[in-house]
């Protein structure tokens, strides 16, 4: 081959390698974003790539190098790469911002389009402690793990706990008034914990927490995703109205333990999408039992309640609401949400390593782990679809 033949080969393969860097916040391949400024190849296999950061001192600039760095090396013919950062200008920022709202006006909710794919579940629970936020982050991290594209919004506003569930410590990266939220497990999640000092209590009335939780829906770049939690605060308060008002295709998953006590808040709280015009998908019950060494369960927190409330609450709203699942009482769960690596996560890993999370004392389909899967599997399969949806069209 001619050598400037080869060279061009090389270029293309190079740009190729380039196609697959993905932006670590973003995701989406910085060829697509912009961010490629220039390559130049020299005769020695030499490739110089600069690339555009969207803000200066952006915290994943190692990260982003490092990509660069390896996928170049996997190119024959590529002998050293030299990567070189520079940031956008206001104009190259605004030309991304536009490309990432895909031609939306400025401050819309994207989940609200007629088109939108994306399902909204709204995680509901009557009291606090029952472990909402446990089984959101752990659904959202298994669906994840099947390849789901997933956001967790942590509208906990008065008890997050979801960036620490995950692990997260990073702050959201800023562009202008655009926010990128951290990534964990694939899940892209924002929490108001991310935005106070520290341990700050949030003392928020009503209005600000509606305006807090509308601008996590129309400022943070959540991209395309099949699924959205959102961690609510517990009961029926003004965030669980405000969830019905700004996302009104939103769903509702309601968190119970067996206790009846809890049972009948839980049942108030799914109550609640009677007034926001909701679904309430299915009900979940945890903390359902304690498997004893000798294999027999104890019922800690007694029995019935997640079939109590389904049931009542399918009579109240007129519609079936399955109990969806009952997951036991599991201190690997209570760990991993400790150590921010949730369970269905930790629990698969320690199975492909060939050796299963406590199982001598506890079968591996009593887990909390276990079943969890399998609700998310269950929830991953329905598909969000367009049926029962306005298009805004009309019949001629
Ligand atoms: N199935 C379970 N087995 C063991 N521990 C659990 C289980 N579910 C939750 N927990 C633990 O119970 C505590 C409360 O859980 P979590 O924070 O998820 O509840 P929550 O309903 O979101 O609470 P709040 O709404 O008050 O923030 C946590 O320490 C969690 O690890």
């Amino acid at each position: 081959m001619p050598v400037s033949e080869s060279a061009s080969a090389l270029e293309a393969q190079v740009r190729r390698a380039l196609d697959t860097v993905q932006d670590p916040e973003l995701r989406r391949p910085i060829t697509e974003l912009g961010m490629l400024k220039d390559v130049r190849l020299d005769a020695e296999g030499g490739v110089s790539v600069d690339v555009l950061l969207t803000i200066a001192g952006c915290p994943l600039r190692e990260t982003i190098t490092a990509d660069v760095e390896r996928a170049l090396a996997a190119v024959p013919g590529v002998n050293t790469v030299d990567v070189n950062l520079d940031v956008m200008t206001p104009e190259q920022r605004n030309a991304l911002k536009d490309r990432l709202r895909g031609g939306d006006p400025v401050r819309t909710i994207p989940f609200n389009r007629p088109d939108s794919l994306t399902r909204v579940y709204a995680v509901a629970s009557g009291k606090g402690g029952v472990g909402k936020s446990s089984v959101t982050v752990n659904l959202a991290a298994a669906m994840a793990s099947l390849g789901l594209r997933v956001g967790i919004v942590d509208a906990d506003v008065h008890g997050f706990s979801v960036p620490g569930l995950l692990g997260i410590t990073r702050p959201p990266t800023r562009v202008d008034e655009m926010i990128l939220p951290p990534v964990a497990y694939g899940i892209k999640t924002i929490s108001i914990g991310m935005f106070v000092d520290g341990n700050q209590p949030v003392a928020w009335r009503g209005p600000m927490l509606h305006r807090a939780l509308e601008q996590f829906l129309t400022d943070v770049y959540f991209g395309d995703l099949d699924v959205l939690f959102l961690d609510l605060p517990p009961g029926t308060g003004d965030i669980a109205i405000s969830v019905g008002q700004l996302l009104p295709g939103s769903e509702i998953l309601l968190v119970t333990t067996p206790q009846s006590a809890a049972a009948d808040v839980a049942e108030r709280a799914g109550s609640v999408a009677r007034q926001t015009g909701q679904k309430v998908t299915g009900v979940i019950e945890n903390m359902s039992w304690l498997a004893l060494p000798g294999g027999e369960r104890l019922e800690v927190f007694g029995s019935g309640g997640g079939a109590a409330v389904s049931g009542r609450l399918g009579e109240t709203l007129g519609y079936p609401v399955p109990l969806l699942g009952s997951i036991p009482l599991d201190v690997a769960l209570r760990e991993g949400g400790d150590g921010g690596l949730p369970v269905v996560l930790a629990d698969a890993e320690a199975t492909a390593a060939g050796h299963s999370v406590g199982a001598e004392e506890n079968p591996r389909e009593d887990t909390a782990a276990t079943e969890l899967r399998r609700i998310a599997r269950e929830l991953a399969h329905r598909p969000r679809g367009l049926a029962g949806r306005s298009l805004g069209v009309s019949p001629v």
